[in-house]
């Protein structure tokens, strides 16, 4: 069926991300706001069928796909096959699942589960908010209540304060009351902590140690991954019997370095963002991970949609050990197929992403 099908127009539309409050600084970088808005691709076909995906980046160039068969541009055994329509991959995946009259993560393959874990990722330094009249611990409380009562069962605690905000002990000393004082509030949920690069190996080890007994299920970028320190983080883990695992890959991703370090065994998770690096990427990659014995967990902050096309991916590709939640919701699509309950997030039966694109499209299209 997708060979009756060309590429006939690509246009553009916005969709608005809004959080539930103001997100506020991690280890590296300031504060993150209340939302933002997003491009978003629209491919229609001269047989009548449309699908729409998010674009982080640049759509420069996209518009050679327009008039070429769909099959010329897409597989539906491996995504994207030409690179000038990378900027396409969720929209020519959301395309080619509506078309087969399939959701998109039985194109993914199936792998999966349909229903995925998943954990809030929006737990930031907002007890240092604002400047000039912090509100402490109870603010970083607070907004993992919101987050539990919204659904969420599981919770991403930002560490590094030290790296840029506050005196480096003092930093450190509200990195370790801040993880004891939410493992004591909620002593059944998952707790994972992100440093984004802002410890180093020795920092890290210290700070494993001093909540040793808060049973943490990931350290995530702890330092610029580099093979020696990840093997001292290793190495304490195993000596200490700890369970913790050891999350890497987000932030300027190194995929053949990634390789290295997961198939030496130094990292146990990989991160890279399901937009930017890509589900095309993805697909290619997770035989590979899954060989290694290595798990995926796309980052997915900055969009609650991004949310959602990892829980695709999860359920697709399968080897996706828990999904990143972003709280909150968007404007200009509608997300009702998709119910998060008591942690777990359901990914819907119906054809592609299953999510209705309700935003105008913009006048100025791409190409026609
Ligand atoms: O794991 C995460 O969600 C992140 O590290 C997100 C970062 O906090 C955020 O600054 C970003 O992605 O720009």
């Amino acid at each position: 069926m997708l060979a009756d099908h060309r590429i006939a127009s690509i246009e553009t539309s916005r969709v608005s991300t809004r959080y539930p409050r103001n997100v506020g600084r991690n280890a590296r970088i300031g504060n993150h706001g209340t939302g933002f808005d997003t491009t978003a691709v629209i491919v229609r076909t001269d047989a009548g069928a449309s699908g729409w995906g998010v674009v982080e980046g640049s759509l420069d160039g996209a518009d050679a796909v327009v008039g070429r068969p769909l099959l010329d541009v897409f597989d539906p055994a491996a995504g994207v096959t030409d690179t000038a329509a990378l900027p396409l991959d969720f929209a020519l995946h959301d395309l080619a699942a509506t078309i087969l009259d399939v959701p998109a993560h039985t194109l993914l393959g199936g792998l999966g589960e349909s229903e995925v874990t998943t954990y809030s990722g929006a737990i930031y330094f907002d007890d240092l908010d604002p400047d000039d009249a912090p509100r402490g611990l109870e603010a970083v409380l607070a907004n993992c209540a919101e987050d539990w009562a919204a659904g969420f069962r599981a919770f991403k605690l930002k560490i590094g304060r030290g790296n840029r905000w506050m005196e480096t002990e003092a930093g450190f000393a509200r990195d370790v009351e801040v993880t004891r004082a939410v493992r004591e509030a909620y002593p059944d949920a998952r707790l994972l902590v992100d440093a984004n690069n802002g410890f180093s190996p020795e920092r890290t080890i210290r700070f494993l140690t001093a909540v040793a007994d808060c049973d943490l299920f990931w350290v995530e970028e702890p330092f610029q991954e580099e093979a020696d320190g990840l093997r001292l983080l290793r190495d304490h883990l195993a000596s200490t019997g700890s369970r913790t695992l050891v999350a890497d890959g987000e932030f300027e991703p190194d995929e053949p370095q990634l390789l290295e370090l997961a198939a030496a065994g130094l990292l146990d998770v990989l991160l890279m963002d399901v937009v930017s690096y890509g589900l095309t990427a993805w697909r290619r990659i997770m035989p590979t991970l899954a060989e290694l014995g290595v798990a995926a967990s796309p980052h997915a902050w900055g969009m609650p949609l991004k949310t959602l096309y990892a829980a695709q991916m999860a359920a697709g590709l399968g080897n996706v050990l828990t999904v990143e939640g972003v709280p909150g919701r968007t404007e200009g699509a509608d997300t009702s197929a998709y119910a998060l309950t008591d942690g777990v997030l359901a990914v819907p039966d119906a054809p592609g992403f299953a999510i209705p694109l309700t935003a105008p499209v913009t006048t100025d299209a791409v190409a026609r």
